[in-house]
């Protein structure tokens, strides 16, 4: 295993101004985007002045955790959820070599985030969060179903993809002679129609956590339910979590989640409105993915809210990085890492123009590329913002996640928006449910305007 790349604080362009906002295993870096080193920057005495609300942002935040307020108790979940329920429900199927979820967005991202990022084989965890025939045909054919275990999640138990995409699960299963009630767990609401659709066949079932939006809950049953039976260590999940729990403080000074968090507020008040996360680990992609819509989704709201891009590193370096350090001055990019990575060599070259490679390894390189990427943006006088984490553990993936979520909050709690709930998502359900059912509804009559227009420019070209 390759051993941390650098101590702290060292001259990473711009962390000699603000030191990192440390703990145990997780860093986070805002030196690169104060106004000192990049336009967006955020000012050092802006910063000290948002501290104030960070403060009271904060005490709101403690309050809605102790009354168990809608939303706000997501971030009780380190403690709230209970492990050992968990492993009961999936020790009928914790022989399965794989899992397949069916859920999507909030129900889905954070059970893939953590299997991708801790699994032995991250192929193991399939997760069916689209309902494209193709797709849902090819990948219940590549899997032995006797060998798989079925996930299905829905909180609402009303989701239109979830539902149709169990049906065909379900039929497969049939088609392929294995009795899917016995390799399968359930977790949803106390009501709709796949909580009936549970008791009606006797499944297996968890309940979604009180008080907790989809895409908060990925440290409960709604997020732990595949890892668990893939034999990720679910308990150190719960750990890095409440790790980071504790360390919410008053102040975005001792609170990684809460400095990025106040950053990423502050950045977006100074113009940087698109968020490019940009994670230096292949097992982090799926992150960037619930990242995105735990921020779009929660922040995108009366007008406001930095738009999610995602990236991965250093892949994207060869493709979006030139916007990033040349584009409009609009965004901020989040970069992600573990420090401790694996051991690849790179054979020696036999060419004297790679002679550079010799006696480095893959890791080397990534980090060499990630340090050079870094300092790229303040270079070019662009924002970036660092996460690292020390190495993809359950520990401090469970903090990263966490980290995120508290984040999110604060974030909502300075821009005073509604941070938990998702209204404008409900247009397109209603639209398509009438569409299938052949109803005339509000939504529908926009969708015939839309055509009868097209028609009429298409006739009037
Ligand atoms: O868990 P479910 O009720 O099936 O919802 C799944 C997802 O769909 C909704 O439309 C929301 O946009 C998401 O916030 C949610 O996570």
């Amino acid at each position: 295993m390759r051993a941390d790349p650098r101590p702290l604080p060292t001259a990473s362009f711009g962390s000699c101004l603000y030191p990192p906002v440390d703990t145990p295993s997780m860093h986070i870096d805002i030196g690169a985007a104060l106004a000192s080193a990049a336009d967006p920057g955020v000012e050092r005495a802006t910063l000290d002045d948002l501290d104030e609300r960070v403060a009271a942002a904060h005490e709101r935040i403690e309050q809605g955790r102790e009354e168990g307020e809608f939303g706000y108790a997501s971030l009780n979940l380190p403690e709230a959820t209970d492990a050992e329920t968990i492993r009961d429900a999936v020790a009928p199927v914790a022989d399965a070599e794989s899992v397949i979820t069916v859920g999507i967005g909030g129900s889905a991202l954070g059970a893939k985030t953590i299997t991708e990022a801790l699994a032995e084989d991250p192929g193991s965890h399939v997760v069916l969060d689209n309902v494209d025939p193709e797709h849902v045909r090819r990948t219940l054919d590549g899997l032995s179903l006797a060998d798989t275990a079925i996930n299905v999640v829905s909180r609402s138990g009303t989701t239109a993809e979830t539902l149709a995409n169990f049906l065909v699960v379900r039929e497969a299963y049939e088609d392929r002679g294995v009795d899917w009630t016995e390799r399968i767990v359930v977790t949803t609401g106390e009501s709709g129609p796949l909580r009936a659709l549970a008791d009606q066949h006797d499944l297996p079932t968890l309940p979604v956590p009180e008080g907790v939006p989809g895409r908060f809950s990925a440290l409960s049953a709604v997020g732990l339910v595949p890892p668990a039976i893939l034999g990720i260590d679910i308990e150190g999940l719960l750990a890095g979590g409440q790790q980071a729990a504790d360390d919410l403080a008053p102040s975005l000074y001792d609170s990684p989640a809460y400095a990025y968090g106040a950053m990423a507020y502050a950045l977006e008040e100074e113009g940087a409105k698109v968020n490019a996360f940009m994670p230096y680990a292949e097992r982090l992609e799926s992150f960037g993915e619930w990242f995105a819509q735990l921020w779009a989704e929660s922040l995108g709201k009366d007008g406001r809210g930095q738009t999610p891009a995602r990236a991965l590193g250093a892949t994207d370096q060869h493709s979006q990085l030139q916007l990033y350090r040349a584009g409009h001055r609009d965004k901020v990019v989040t970069f992600v890492r573990p420090r401790e990575r694996a051991d690849v060599a790179i054979p020696d070259p036999d060419h004297d123009d790679l002679s550079y490679l010799a006696g480095t390894d893959l890791g080397g390189l990534i980090d060499a590329e990630y340090e050079a990427t870094v300092a790229s943006l303040p270079a070019a006088d662009r924002p970036a913002l660092e996460v690292e984490i020390d190495r993809l553990d359950a520990e401090s993936v469970g903090e990263l996640l966490y980290a995120m979520e508290a984040a999110c909050v604060l974030v909502g709690e300075l821009a005073d928006v509604e941070t938990f709930t998702q209204p404008a998502v409900e247009w397109g359900k209603n639209a398509t449910r009438a569409l299938i059912r052949g109803e005339t509804t509000d939504e529908t009559a926009v969708i015939d305007e839309r055509e009868r227009l097209r028609i009429g420019e298409t006739e009037s070209l």
